[in-house]
């Protein structure tokens, strides 16, 4: 479980109790938009970069609700905000490509008050229409283009304007044809759904279980974990699908969704056959209550309807804000719940020494997946819910991960909770030290749950990826002494050690001594996410190393330095401080450097000569790859962002332009260049391009 949601009071605390917007002063709520935009773009990441979302969808929702109150309560819209743009950036190991047409997310609700105001302010704009229904299937939204009949890209959904490139995966899953099939229009792009079956879904968690691996928490994780695979067999050997349902341009048109989808099959792109035509408003509803009825029945994840316009020349008229279609709306299923019983509290300690308690429930199956745990976030939670060890509770996996507890149901002890909590670590026995609602181990490394956990993430998918380095293996090497103070002690570890060791032989030895000697040398931004500094992932750590360039310089910054580097806001620039603050974590630095870990200096090249300059750019590029110039630009000082607005100052269009990019530039009035005119440009700026 996730430890190091701390000080920003979004990252983790489910928003019930949000003071009236009208009750804020413009201070107030300017500091409480940037902790949101700061929360919702790490759990943005969390769910779309690393497929591993750490708070449940409704809570998410709340979050982003509240923050466009704010915006547009007291003005404070901001072109970087993730109200103005879809899910996640692209990620950085893949080409970034730019869609055909914008990927946009769906205005939702579970609430059919608000399907009824959608239905009414279509009618209102365009008068009568009909509609098409669909099944809103959960899984992972791609692009997929055919240009004469043949597969030639696809693409993730990303930011809305460009995505991964992913084609390589995409060509091994089978329903996803290469060649079309018929009498295919010249260009064609695709929008679909890919998703994992429910039994497939099953038997690969078992497969997994039994490799050691831990399961994955839902399909829809299964399925973002695999399309963002670095090897496509990898992809080919797990069992992805894929339903396609919307036609993002094409050189043929069609005059409404319900034609589409007769002429998708025909070119063997296959669609749903649950979607349906229907009348009006009321129909829908209906569509809805039958779609929920049979949920169970369907061998793939759904999570609630959409209900689009029918006919194109409506929906045009109708159009898109910057974050989703006027043109549909998702009708959300409730969450999906149960009813059990707890067995048993228990108290984790993660790696930042955060305590979460958790409840041991009887099994139950909740919609498809066996819940036996479920978070209950800290101590005030406890007490608020008033859950005791014997009640029996309701339990909600609302199309996510870590189930909640929402409710006690029928009370065993009465009245309030009686559980607890521990005042001293249940690891370590140091004191417990409570800030807020949160309570913390003292202990520090010296508790081996803090030790074994910091260990794990040093050398985890997040840290230096050093292989053997699990958590059995973690664990033995502290049950057996060989890891007592800090993640340095690893340096110390030699052959006959190892060796001696229980289930250790020559060559596992070797290779994980020459795995950790492999580390020594580790890039600096590898370095910084290796430590495991609450808030700073893979992203942020790069951010910082192309920033300040060495270790040192990382550790001297003050607060307002950090500020200023992307993605960094006041409540991570906090805890960076904090973290280099303490005088144990700057033992541990240095005790990795006295071992030989040298983390390399990472390149911060230019000056300022661009500063105050903000371009985007659009269409591919000859000399760079788009995220090149990107970079070539911010270390110069300037900026580079992915839509245009009031503040850039030049579009560079490179070949095959994106129009909506064209088309907002001539809105704003902003000039469109060519790419030999942005070098010009930056050799004007005495930048040497080559
Ligand atoms: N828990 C978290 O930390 C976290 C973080 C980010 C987002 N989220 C959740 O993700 C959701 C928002 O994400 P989103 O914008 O990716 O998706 P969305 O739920 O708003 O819906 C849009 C998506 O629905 C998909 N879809 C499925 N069937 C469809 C159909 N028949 N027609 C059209 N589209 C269909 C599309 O791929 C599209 O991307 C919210 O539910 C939010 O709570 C959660
Ligand atoms: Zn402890």
């Amino acid at each position: 479980m996730a430890s190091d949601l701390d000080e920003n009071p979004f990252l983790r605390e489910p928003p019930t109790d949000f003071e009236s917007v009208e009750e804020l002063s413009a201070t107030a709520a300017r500091e409480q938009a940037e902790q949101l935009r700061e929360a919702i773009r790490h759990h943005d990441r969390r769910y779309y970069v690393e497929s591993d979302p750490v708070i449940a969808d409704r809570t998410y929702d709340a979050l982003l609700s509240r923050l466009e109150a704010l915006e547009a309560a007291f003005d404070l819209d901001d072109e970087d905000s993730p109200t103005r743009r879809v899910g996640g950036e692209p990620v950085e190991e893949f080409d970034t490509v730019e869609h055909v047409a914008p990927m946009l997310s769906i205005d939702q609700s579970g609430d059919a008050e608000e399907v009824y105001e959608f239905d009414e302010r279509v009618r209102g704009e365009v008068g009568p229409v009909e509609y098409v229904c669909e099944p809103k299937f959960d899984g992972v939204s791609i692009e997929v283009v055919y240009e004469d009949g043949r597969l030639i890209r696809a693409a993730t959904r990303g930011d809305g304007q460009e995505g991964d490139d992913v084609t390589r995966n995409v060509r091994t899953i089978r329903s996803i044809p290469q060649v079309l099939s018929g009498d295919p229009p010249e260009f064609l792009a695709v929008r679909g759904e890919v998703f994992m079956p429910r039994d497939a879904f099953q038997a690969y968690n078992r497969e997994r279980v039994e490799r050691g691996e831990d399961p994955f928490a839902n399909p829809r994780n299964a399925t973002a974990g695999t399309i963002r695979q670095h090897d496509p067999a990898v992809v080919a050997d797990r069992p992805l699908d894929c339903f396609f349902f919307e036609v993002l341009d094409s050189s043929d048109g069609w005059a409404t969704r319900w034609e589409e989808d007769q002429a998708l099959p025909e070119y063997g792109l296959k669609v749903n056959e649950h979607t349906e035509r229907v009348d009006g408003i009321e129909d829908a509803l209906a569509y809805r209550e039958e779609m929920l009825e049979r949920r169970d029945e369907l061998n793939y994840e759904i999570d609630g309807i959409v209900i689009k316009v029918d006919d194109a020349d409506k929906r045009e008229r109708l159009g898109a804000t910057a974050r989703h279609y006027r043109w549909a709306f998702a009708y959300k299923f409730p969450a999906r719940t149960e009813v059990t019983t707890v067995r048993e509290i228990a108290v984790q300690v993660g790696r930042t020494g955060r305590l979460t308690p958790v409840a041991l429930l009887d099994p139950v199956d909740v919609g498809g997946v066996t819940v036996s745990r479920a978070s209950l976030h800290n101590p005030e939670e406890i007490a608020d819910l008033g859950v005791d060890v014997g009640d029996k509770v309701r339990v909600e996996r609302a199309g996510d991960v870590i189930p909640q507890v929402a409710e006690v149901v029928e009370d065993e002890v009465h009245g309030e909770s009686h559980f607890e909590f521990p005042e001293t670590c249940p690891v370590c026995s140091s004191p417990i030290e409570r800030d807020g609602p949160m309570a913390y181990c003292t202990g520090g490394l010296a508790c081996t749950a803090q030790l074994r956990e910091s260990v794990v993430h040093y050398g985890g998918d997040d840290g230096l990826d050093i292989e053997g380095l699990g958590e059995r293996t973690v664990r033995q090497f502290i049950d057996e002494g060989l890891l007592t103070d800090s993640v340095a002690d690893l340096y110390e570890i030699d052959a006959d050690e190892l060796v001696a060791l229980e289930g250790w032989g020559e060559r596992s030895a070797e290779n994980l001594l020459a795995e950790l000697d492999a580390t020594k040398e580790p890039p600096l931004a590898d370095f910084l996410a290796a430590l495991g500094i609450p808030h700073v992932g893979a992203a942020t750590a790069r951010e910082l190393a192309r920033e300040f360039g060495t270790l040192d310089a990382v550790i001297d910054a003050d607060a307002e330095a950090l500020e200023a580097v992307p993605d960094v806001g006041s409540v991570v620039a906090g805890q960076i401080r904090d973290f280099f603050d303490s005088a144990a974590n700057r033992a541990v630095v240095a005790d990795l450097r006295d071992h030989g870990v040298d983390p390399q200096d990472a390149d911060v090249e230019g000056g300022d000569e661009l500063a105050g300059l903000t371009v985007v750019f659009t269409g591919s590029l000859s000399e760079h790859t788009r995220s090149e110039a990107q970079a070539l630009v911010e270390d110069h000082g300037g900026s580079a962002t992915s839509s245009v607005s009031g503040n850039t100052d030049y579009l560079v269009a490179g070949e095959n332009p994106g129009q909506s990019k064209r088309s907002d530039a001539d809105d704003e009035g902003v000039p469109v260049i060519d790419e030999a005119e942005f070098e010009e440009l930056l050799e004007e700026r005495g930048i040497d391009i080559e």
